[in-house]
């Protein structure tokens, strides 16, 4: 199966693949490798390789002839190189910090239109557009993080597609305060999962502990004691409940001139820049007139839902749909006063079949599976001139224009945004309108 005893094979790289891989073939099979570039030749440690598997997996190690776009990676311990020199894995993570940052958009924008032609159909010139204000080097961007605890107690990261835990002792992609924290230093044991999270507001940090299983007070404790200048909370993923130990269990984020509440647990977009880049998309993107009648569709918080509904003032609507009860509650909050919008908690698809409402407008931001055809029937049906998507997945994007071609519609503006540098992950906004037929 390798080619040398170390358990390597030696591979020219194709083409960069959806999912944060390029494509290397050796004896006819195809092979996805991360920590490459389209066109270098590396030595590759195979990760998953079933014998009856149609393609198998495997992780740069060494390379033979490199990329002008390959760079030191910033994050050593997610460098596959490194790490391969201390017979360690890589985290997962930063799957691309071995790239150029240009070439890593480059690299997007081929995946972006490959998706878009191969599900939807459709070809376009995709440019991936930094985040205004970005760092020159694409680091301290995340507000929220998430570990691992390891055996001994500290925290730790996943390797990708793997149990294997590694320790860390910094996150140079996530923003000053978190590493501020110091949470390196903290025995967690007893702990199983930890989330940190900064609010945009000035607030201190809110650090969620999810105890592990049969993890008594006592433990729980005495981690809490060690966490200095944050809020903590012990957060039960299972039951969705969230009780206070020290400061608040939420975080506030400001936006323009609106300040929402989100929950401790509850969805928030991670790059910085983020929230305000696409309030700016979605506003600018669908000219929401004085009167209109328009949907927030998986509205969370109400991010878009708040400025939508300044949009449409009080002769308009908007009805905001949201899943999870937690941040249907934030919205309600944080759409305070604002009569024109009616927030229903419940599945998108549910709520559109039930109502049946007549839209001029709609904002689509689901999560990264997708609206689907049953939300899309729906949404169409509503009779709205535009709809905006707000996408973190192009493949799921473009199936979904696919359903919206199915139903008569066309793809008219499309944006690419870099909100995750040093990964292989791209968020999008497009607004599709109903064709002329
Ligand atoms: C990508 S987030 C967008 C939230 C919000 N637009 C924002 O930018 O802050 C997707 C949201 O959809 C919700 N969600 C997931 N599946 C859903 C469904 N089938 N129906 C309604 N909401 C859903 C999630 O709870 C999450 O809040």
């Amino acid at each position: 199966m390798t080619d040398d005893p170390a358990g390597t094979l030696e591979l020219t790289i194709g083409p960069v693949a959806h999912g944060g891989h390029c494509v290397a073939r050796h004896e006819g099979r195809v092979i996805f490798v991360r920590h490459a570039l389209p066109g270098e030749v590396v030595r590759a440690r195979l990760t998953e390789h079933d014998d009856g598997a149609s393609f198998w997996r495997a992780d740069a190690v060494e390379v033979v002839q490199a990329s002008p776009d390959r760079v030191n990676h910033p994050w050593p311990l997610a460098d596959a190189l490194l790490a391969a020199q201390r017979g360690a894995s890589p985290v997962g993570g930063a799957e691309f910090g071995h790239i150029a940052l240009a070439a890593q958009r480059k690299l997007k924008a081929t995946v972006f239109s490959e998706q878009l032609h191969r599900l939807a159909g459709v070809d376009r010139d995709i440019e991936v557009e930094p985040v205004p204000g970005e760092t020159p080097d694409g680091l301290r961007w995340r507000t929220r993080a998430s570990f691992a605890v390891g055996p001994d107690g500290h925290l730790a990261m996943h390797a990708h597609r793997s149990n294997e835990l590694i320790p860390v002792a910094e996150m140079p992609l996530a923003i000053d305060a978190i590493n501020e924290l110091q949470l390196w230093t903290v025995n967690f044991t007893g702990i199983q999962r930890v989330e940190v999270a900064v609010g945009s507001a000035g607030d201190p940090p809110l650090v969620l502990l999810v105890p592990a299983p049969g993890a008594r007070r006592k433990q729980t404790a005495a981690v809490v004691h060690q966490i200095d200048g944050a809020s903590v909370a012990l957060w039960d993923p299972e039951k969705g409940t969230i009780e206070r130990v020290k400061g608040k269990t939420w975080l506030a984020e400001t936006v323009g001139s609106q300040t929402y509440r989100i929950t401790g647990d509850g969805f928030w977009q991670i790059h910085r820049g983020a929230p305000g880049l696409l309030m700016d998309a979605v506003l600018g993107g669908l000219a929401i007139q004085p009167g209109e009648r328009a949907a927030d569709l998986y509205s969370g918080a109400g991010l878009f839902t708040a400025p939508i509904a300044d949009a449409v003032g009080e002769t308009g609507s908007v009805l905001a749909v949201e899943g999870s009860a937690g941040a249907s509650r934030d919205a309600k909050r944080n759409l305070h006063g604002r009569t024109q919008v009616d927030i229903v908690q419940g599945k998108v698809d549910r709520v559109l079949r039930d109502r049946k409402p007549s839209l001029d407008v709609v904002v689509l931001d689901p999560p990264r599976a997708g609206a689907g055809q049953a939300a899309i029937t729906e949404v169409t049906a509503a009779g709205p001139r535009a709809v905006g998507y707000v996408s973190c997945d192009p493949a799921s994007f473009a199936r979904d224009v696919g359903y919206f071609q199915q139903a008569g519609w066309e793809l008219d503006t499309l944006r690419v945004f870099d909100l995750y540098p040093h990964t292989h992950h791209m968020e999008s906004f497009a607004v599709l309108r109903p064709g002329r037929g």
